[in-house]
């Protein structure tokens, strides 16, 4: 298997190191537009193969996407972070440029991929790929929700003294400061809904605290956070080179799902080597459901600014 990761930032150099030490790929190129960056990363993680023992080939690369023909996945994490006090959607005018550009370089080389859409705006840059690209659309997944979920787990464990392994817990909708969904009704623990153990004001500072996850650690960090997105990439990667069918909520293209179509948001999906293989239907109550419309329109309202000519 063969994987490329564009851009070899924080972000993408994290997934890289993850998709190496997992041996995801034999393959795994690095690139990047910053001369020399992309090979210095890639000869430093090399450098680690002999202590962690993968077998991983890791090759850097500046904008040559000859280097790139024939990968099964391609994750796109080029583009601009935010500082804090902005909001992703702050990155469209920069990032929409590099993202519409990479996909169509990628393509060049590697016409059938399934490409894994990192850079933020998460979501329009995920409508954007879709739309440029002319792939089919299980070819092409936004990630986000897996790590919303995440952070999700990780403020539910907090709160609740237990290991982050033992809960079930998603969030769907855009991936945006005031339009994720972290779903707390439907979250458990080993089975038992996590509403049974927290009162309604400890249930609203974790909602709360989830939405905000990202703008939290920008503050923390002067710069957005990689860890777990990197880990994040790196998990989806793996489910689909794997052909595991993980249960994910992605941002995928919606035709009529979720009341929802020519949109791309985060819903359930099924990950497997086809790419997203199955879009699986939560049964939201009314003010999830409200919720998950309200999300849709602004995600579309920051999709109408893009130029699709
Ligand atoms: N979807 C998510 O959950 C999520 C999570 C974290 C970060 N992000 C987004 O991912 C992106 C990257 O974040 P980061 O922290 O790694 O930023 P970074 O600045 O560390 O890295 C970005 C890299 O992209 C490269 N780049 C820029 N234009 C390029 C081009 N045309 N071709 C190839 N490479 C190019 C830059 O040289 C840089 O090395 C940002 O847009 C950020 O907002 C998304
Ligand atoms: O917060 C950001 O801008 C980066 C990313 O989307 C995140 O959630 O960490």
């Amino acid at each position: 298997m063969k994987v490329t990761v564009v851009g070899a930032g924080a972000v993408g150099a994290t997934c890289a190191d993850n998709i190496a030490r997992k041996e995801l790929a034999q393959e795994l190129v690095l690139l990047d537009i910053r001369e020399g960056f992309a090979e210095g990363k890639a000869i430093d993680m090399m450098q680690t193969s002999a202590l962690l023992g993968f077998d991983t080939k890791v090759k850097g690369v500046t904008s040559d996407y000859a280097a790139t023909a024939g990968s099964d996945v391609v994750v796109i994490t080029s583009g601009l972070p935010r500082k804090p006090g902005m909001t992703r959607e702050e990155l469209i005018g920069t990032n929409a440029g590099i993202v519409k550009s990479v996909t169509e370089n990628i393509l060049k080389h590697s016409p059938n991929t399934i490409i894994v859409v990192v850079s933020n705006p998460m979501d329009t840059m995920t409508y954007l790929t879709l739309k440029t690209s002319g792939l089919p659309k299980n070819r092409i997944i936004g990630m986000g929700g897996a790590l919303d979920s995440s952070r999700f787990k990780y403020y539910l464990s907090q709160e609740l003294g237990c290991s982050p392994a033992d809960l079930n817990a998603v969030v769907i909708g855009g991936h945006g400061d005031t339009t994720m969904i972290p779903l707390i009704n439907h979250a458990t623990w080993n089975s038992v809904p996590v509403t049974e153990f927290l009162s309604k004001e400890k249930q609203d500072e974790i909602v709360a605290a989830t939405m905000v996850g990202g703008a939290t650690l920008t503050k923390l960090i002067g710069t957005s956070a990689w860890y777990a997105p990197g880990a994040g990439t790196a998990m989806l990667v793996e489910s689909i080179l794997r052909d595991e069918k993980k249960l994910v909520p992605c941002c995928v293209a919606l035709d009529g799902e979720y009341g929802q179509s020519d949109i791309a948001i985060g819903v359930p999906v099924v990950l497997g080597k086809n790419g997203w293989e199955k879009i699986v239907d939560i049964k939201l109550n009314d003010e999830e459901q409200a919720a998950f419309a309200k999300s849709a329109e602004a995600v579309r309202s920051m999709n109408s600014v893009l130029e699709l000519a």
